[in-house]
């Protein structure tokens, strides 16, 4: 039912509108056997038969009939095709709305969430659950014409005989209450192989991603291939063959179960009832003709049964997905000083509590380039992405000048900053259509960042993203200098980068966004550039050791010969 309501929601006139033709199809394919007796039944009548009707040289006994039968026939056509065709439709336009559904919650949710999840469960549910949800929803048109066939077959067999319906009708209940107990059990294993999928799309993504390590190491390898994929695929093998075994045993006896009814009538039923034997014959047509949709019905649901636990898990997603406020055009007023008042942020460890950082007080002033510095795992990637306002903190409060950061303002605060994180993505494109100024700039960061060889800008498209390590991370620092933001986080983006770059970074693009008014951080091991920092905030084990005034000037020049400069910005 939950499934036929989200698929009835994308179009309900549509739906309703190839439901009532579905059932029309199915009354009429109910008429098809009792026409055909009915004819016969006047022909007996008759006695002698009467003259066949010529149409287009071919002989037609009973004319009327015919004719009923065959238009009866292609209604049937028009009106299932019809039917079908356009569910096959709303059930595609179903599929697009659920994906696009899924895209807008998953760029909502908060990054701690996505960093949580994993992108394998989201990319199953998006790849593998939409698609059988919407398999499953698109075979409830047949379902629907299989039940009304059914239903008046069965109404047919009442009028026949009353006794024979009421035999047939507790056979069919019985049929259907024995058969959902195998099927129950294999829905369970096909729970249970649908969970195992998200750990074996972990599994496949560290074959890819770790070809190279597992290539060093044959005996890693051979450990991931046994515990990791094979394992994996062990499990979801023996759940789906268990599902599979049970789901098909149940849909055999489902198909046999008209074949026992016509046998117990036509063998013990007639000795304990008065039944005609052209009554005989038409109860035995119409129990042969229902084994076609009653096989439907059986085949069908373990499909249904699919779709609704993909239906599960993807109404689980959406229900754990949490939602950001996402007004990125609430007012905020100018700021001058980033604040921390006592803000304190925990990850959620495996068991119990996991590492917390802070409570931290600090501020953070425009004009001025702040080093955030310490030990490997002190915090300071946890802490840039509490700056960047991705983590919501624990406790203590965020201001920029006398504004507070709360859910309704948030997202307005994001689009004041730009980062480049330690994880960063670059995307291949700039967004934004870019004026003649705006191809000057990106011309001449592309020669201070030497790239201009490398790469070019065309359609706000780069060429390539074929690059080093190194290139790549100057290409999104270009990325990041064409937005003009207020406060720019660069997480140890000079890590990589050789003697030359860091001086271009250090000495002089962050001096220039200092005296553009920006808002700098700047998370680094680079000791050498210390010196350029107005302010020092120094982590140790999630805590703010020390609070130090920098210096703010440039590093004294590389020794003659280390590296030669790069061109300034002005002179690119
Ligand atoms: N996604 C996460 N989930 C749970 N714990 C995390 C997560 N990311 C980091 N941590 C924990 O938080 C601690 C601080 O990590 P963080 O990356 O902030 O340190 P860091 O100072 O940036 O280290 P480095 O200099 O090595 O980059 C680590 O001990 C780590 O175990």
């Amino acid at each position: 039912m939950k499934l036929f309501a989200a698929f009835s929601a994308e179009a309900p006139n549509k739906v309703f509108f190839s439901i009532v033709l579905g059932a029309l199809a199915g009354v009429a394919y109910a008429l098809l056997i009792p026409l055909v007796l009915a004819s016969l039944t006047v022909e007996l009548e008759r006695g002698a038969p009467p003259t066949p009707y010529m149409f287009a040289s071919f002989a037609v006994s009973q004319h009327r009939f015919a004719a009923v039968f065959f238009v009866t026939c292609a209604f049937i056509l028009v009106a299932r095709s019809l039917s079908q065709i356009m569910l096959l439709r709303v059930s595609m336009d179903m599929t697009t709305a659920l994906r696009i559904r899924l895209y807008h919650r998953i760029a909502r949710a908060p990054v701690a969430y996505l960093e949580r999840v994993g992108s394998s469960r989201l990319i199953n549910v998006l790849t593998g659950d939409v698609n059988r949800i919407v398999m499953g929803a698109r075979l409830l048109p047949d379902l629907l014409i299989s039940i009304v066939t059914l239903v008046g077959m069965l109404g047919f067999l009442l009028y026949t005989n009353s006794a024979v319906f009421w035999f047939v009708l507790g056979a069919i209940v019985v049929g259907a209450v024995t058969y959902q107990l195998p099927m129950y059990l294999g829905n369970r294993h096909f729970t249970r192989s649908r969970q195992k999928v998200d750990h074996l799309l972990e599994a496949i993504n560290g074959l890819i991603q770790g070809a190279k390590e597992l290539k060093l190491n044959e005996e890693k390898r051979a450990h991931f291939f046994r515990d990791m994929l094979v394992a994996n695929e062990h499990e979801i093998l023996r759940s789906d063959k268990r599902g599979y075994t049970l789901a098909r045993a149940a849909m055999n006896y489902g198909d046999l179960i008209s074949f026992f009814v016509i046998g117990v009538i036509a063998f013990v039923f007639v000795n304990y009832h008065v039944i005609s034997n052209p009554e005989l014959v038409g109860v035995i047509m119409a129990l042969l003709y229902v084994t076609g949709p009653v096989n439907a019905i059986l085949n069908f649901v373990p499909q249904v049964l699919v779709a609704r636990i993909s239906l599960r898990q993807l109404n689980e997603v959406l229900r754990e997905l949490p939602e950001e406020a996402a007004d990125a055009a609430a007012e905020v007023a100018p700021w001058q000083r980033l604040r921390f008042d006592q803000v304190a942020y925990r990850y959620q460890g495996e068991e119990g509590s996991g590492f917390q950082v802070g409570p931290l007080s600090f501020e953070i002033a425009r004009g001025q380039v702040t080093f955030v510095v310490g030990g490997n795992g002190s915090g300071k990637s946890t802490l840039s992405k509490l700056i960047t306002l991705h983590y919501l903190p624990a406790a203590g409060r965020i201001g920029f000048g006398a504004g507070q950061v709360d859910d309704g303002n948030r997202h307005a605060y994001r689009q004041q900053i730009c980062a480049i994180y330690t994880d960063y993505y670059l995307f291949d494109r700039l967004w934004g259509n870019a004026d003649e100024a705006g191809r000057q700039r990106i011309n001449a960061y592309l020669v201070a960042l030497r790239l201009q060889h490398k790469v070019s800008v065309s359609d706000g498209r780069f060429s390539t993203l074929a690059l080093s390590d190194g290139q790549k991370k100057r290409l999104a620092l270009l990325v990041a200098l064409l937005e003009d933001r207020q406060l720019y986080l660069f997480d140890e983006w000079a890590a990589d980068q050789d003697s030359t770059f860091k001086e271009v970074f250090y000495n002089m693009l962050l001096p220039e966004l200092k005296a553009r008014n920006k808002a700098v951080v700047v998370i680094s091991h680079d000791d050498r550039y210390f010196c350029v920092a107005d302010q020092l905030l120094i982590m140790e084990e999630g805590r703010l050791a020390r609070v130090e005034a920098g210096q703010g000037r440039a590093a004294p020049p590389l020794r003659h010969g280390v590296a030669a400069p790069a061109p300034t910005l002005e002179q690119a």
